[in-house]
């Protein structure tokens, strides 16, 4: 009998906090390549932003676990939870494949990400361990999603696809500003994480 490989999609990010423009463009990957199911993974250490996590490991995953937990095709993984040494994105995606050799990756982005994908570590290694998605963001014209696409699949011989979502103007940034300055976060963020970040007080300082 053939087994079909499965198809696995991951949404790396720093979630600090995780918000809904994630949930969305996470759901908007399972459902368009019709995924077996999605990783939401924090980074414990996220490359590019040294210094700059306002929240611990534990309750950016806490948070992460709450806004998934009605929703059976989107999962949390504590993969990357270590704070020591940065975790690289190759690293883990070569890991994964050969632990799961039956598995196809789809690795999910937003198109600032993809912007910056140069600087990545080992961006070809990337590109040989997985599929991209790559969605819009910040109103970037998809005619400029498009054609960075292009490039990187030529430069990298890289299957990167476009996905599909509306977009979402939502930052986690903007979610710490809001509750700095008092204003309400309410369906920025899914009501269960809402209420984690105002009873652990969460980012009302720009520490914790
Ligand atoms: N509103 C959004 N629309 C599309 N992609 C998004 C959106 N928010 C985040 N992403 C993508 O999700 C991934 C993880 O994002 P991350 O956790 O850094 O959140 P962020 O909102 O970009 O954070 P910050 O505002 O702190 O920089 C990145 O690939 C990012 O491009
Ligand atoms: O591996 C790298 O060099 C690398 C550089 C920047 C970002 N990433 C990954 O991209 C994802 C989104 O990152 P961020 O910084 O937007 O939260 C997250 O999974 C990071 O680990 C990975």
């Amino acid at each position: 009998m053939e087994h079909s490989r499965k198809k696995v999609g991951i949404l790396g990010g720093t979630f600090d906090p995780i918000h809904t423009g994630h949930l969305i463009l996470a759901e908007a990957a399972y459902e368009s390549f019709s995924l077996d199911y999605v990783l939401i993974m924090p980074n414990g250490n996220p490359p590019h932003k040294a210094g700059q996590v306002n929240v611990s490991m534990a309750m950016r995953t806490r948070m992460a676990e709450l806004a998934v937990s009605d929703n059976p095709h989107l999962c949390v993984s504590d993969f990357e939870k270590t704070p020591q040494d940065y975790h690289y994105t190759y690293e883990t995606l070569e890991y994964l494949n050969r632990e799961h050799p039956d598995t196809d990756y789809y690795f999910i982005l937003g198109a600032d990400s993809l912007i910056h994908f140069d600087t990545w570590k080992e961006p070809q290694r990337i590109c040989d361990a997985c599929r991209i998605l790559a969605a819009t963001r910040d109103h970037m014209e998809t005619e400029q999603l498009r054609q960075r696409i292009q490039e990187l699949s030529r430069r990298y011989q890289a299957q990167i696809y476009p996905l599909e979502t509306p977009n979402i103007d939502i930052s986690s940034n903007m979610i710490r500003e809001r509750v700095q300055n008092g204003k309400s976060i309410r369906y920025y963020v899914p009501d269960s994480v809402e209420t984690y970040i105002h009873e652990n007080g969460l980012y009302r300082l720009t520490e914790e």
